[in-house]
């Protein structure tokens, strides 16, 4: 198990104008990123695409070198290893099994070419087979064209596993997966890191997978890490409004509000300034954040919401209210599943769980903090 630590890295691809055939730089693909990746936990990276995610797995990796800074797997400086000796082992979404091997020949390749002994090889195959279970150990014996996509990417996995990574990455490893698949797949990794207590990196455009597979997850936008942390790290102390509206569906709603030292108003309803905001807030305009499920309904002095569109979803006991309130302000609201279906509702924010940002800029002025339930 290692530590991983990056230290300011920057990472620049080279880019030619198409018409001209100009070299030119583009922006940088990762930005003076500093993050530290715990021995044996797993890291999940979530961000928008095009943001930086498989290039910080790459530089990880040693696939791409950084322009600056460093990579170190504890304190040794791996920034200019080649990817071969860094003793890493990586997932992409394809499973690039060796064709014309059985499951085990895939297994066993890397013993072959390393000269290991056939015993070593054979020991430590079944080590890993076994911890796969039963059934896994029937793929063993099958060609990688008869396997099924989930079926390739264990093999894969295990393949993985049984050269002993000091470090795994892995990107997008089950999206071409069907959903079932998906969820029995991501189970049986998640297990896998945690039996062998690997360190690991996780990226995904997935949110419920990085919460799934991540012990803490990294949010990256244009380059840069804007936040790390546990889920409800994350969803209940954003560090800024991009953070806060990433993570968490439907997403919080954004709502321009302006305070004073007695009330906080939404267009033209007015609520007394509630205690939480007061000891935190500054007066004028300002950004609150209310998620979903904090509203309290049919409240007397509540705004009125525009009731546009109304979603039951009853494996979560829910009513999605799709609607809009003065101002043109379009939020989600989360109902009990017996909401009954009308035109609009009176909706008040429930004060004890709002955020509020800056309203230039994005900076947090307060969040609710992790409720205390969770301890
Ligand atoms: N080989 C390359 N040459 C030039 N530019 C690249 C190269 N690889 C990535 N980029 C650019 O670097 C930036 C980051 O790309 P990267 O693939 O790391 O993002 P990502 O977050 O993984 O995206 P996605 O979620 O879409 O896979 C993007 O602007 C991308 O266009």
């Amino acid at each position: 198990m290692v530590k991983v630590k990056l230290d300011a890295v920057v990472k620049q691809y080279d880019a030619m104008d198409e018409v001209t055939l100009v070299g030119y730089k583009h922006g940088p693909a990762l930005d003076h990123v500093d993050l530290e990746i715990h021995s044996g936990e797993t890291l999940s990276v979530v961000g928008p695409s095009g943001c930086g995610k498989s290039t910080l797995l790459k530089v990880v990796a040693g696939l791409e070198y950084a322009d600056a800074g460093h990579v170190f797997y504890d304190t040794y400086d791996m920034t200019q290893i080649k990817p071969q000796d860094r003793g890493v082992g990586m997932i992409f979404q394809d499973y690039a099994l060796y064709p014309t091997m059985k499951g085990k020949g895939n297994l066993a390749y890397y013993f072959e070419q390393h000269s290991h002994s056939e015993e070593e090889m054979e020991a430590r195959v079944q080590q890993v087979a076994d911890r796969l279970g039963v059934d896994f150990n029937l793929l063993l014996g099958r060609m990688p064209d008869t396997l099924s996509g989930g079926e390739k990417q264990r093999v894969a996995i295990a393949r993985c596993i049984v050269r002993d990574p000091v470090v795994f990455l892995m990107d997008e490893p089950i999206v071409n997966l069907d959903a079932k698949r998906r969820e029995k797949t991501r189970i049986e990794i998640k297990k896998l890191l945690r039996q062998f207590a690997i360190t690991a990196l996780y990226v995904t455009h997935d949110q419920q997978e990085a919460i799934f597979m991540g012990d803490r997850i990294a949010v990256m936008r244009s380059g840069h890490i804007e936040q790390v942390g546990t889920f409800d790290e994350l969803y209940y102390t954003p560090q800024n409004l991009f953070v806060a509206t990433f993570i968490g569906t439907p997403p919080i709603a954004v709502i321009p509000v302006v305070l004073s030292s007695a009330e906080i108003r939404i267009v033209e309803t007015a609520w007394p300034l509630p205690l939480e905001l007061a000891e935190h807030s500054q007066q004028g305009a300002a950004s609150l954040g209310v998620r979903p499920s904090d509203w309290q309904m049919d409240q007397a002095d509540g705004i009125e919401l525009a009731i546009r569109h109304i979603e039951r979803i009853p494996t979560e006991q829910a009513t999605f209210i799709h609607g809009v309130l003065p101002g043109d302000i379009h939020l989600t609201v989360i109902a009990p599943l017996d909401f009954p279906t009308r035109q609009a509702v009176k909706i008040t924010p429930n004060w004890e769980h709002v955020s509020l940002f800056e309203a230039q800029g994005e900076a947090v002025l307060h969040t609710p903090g992790i409720p205390d339930l969770f301890d």
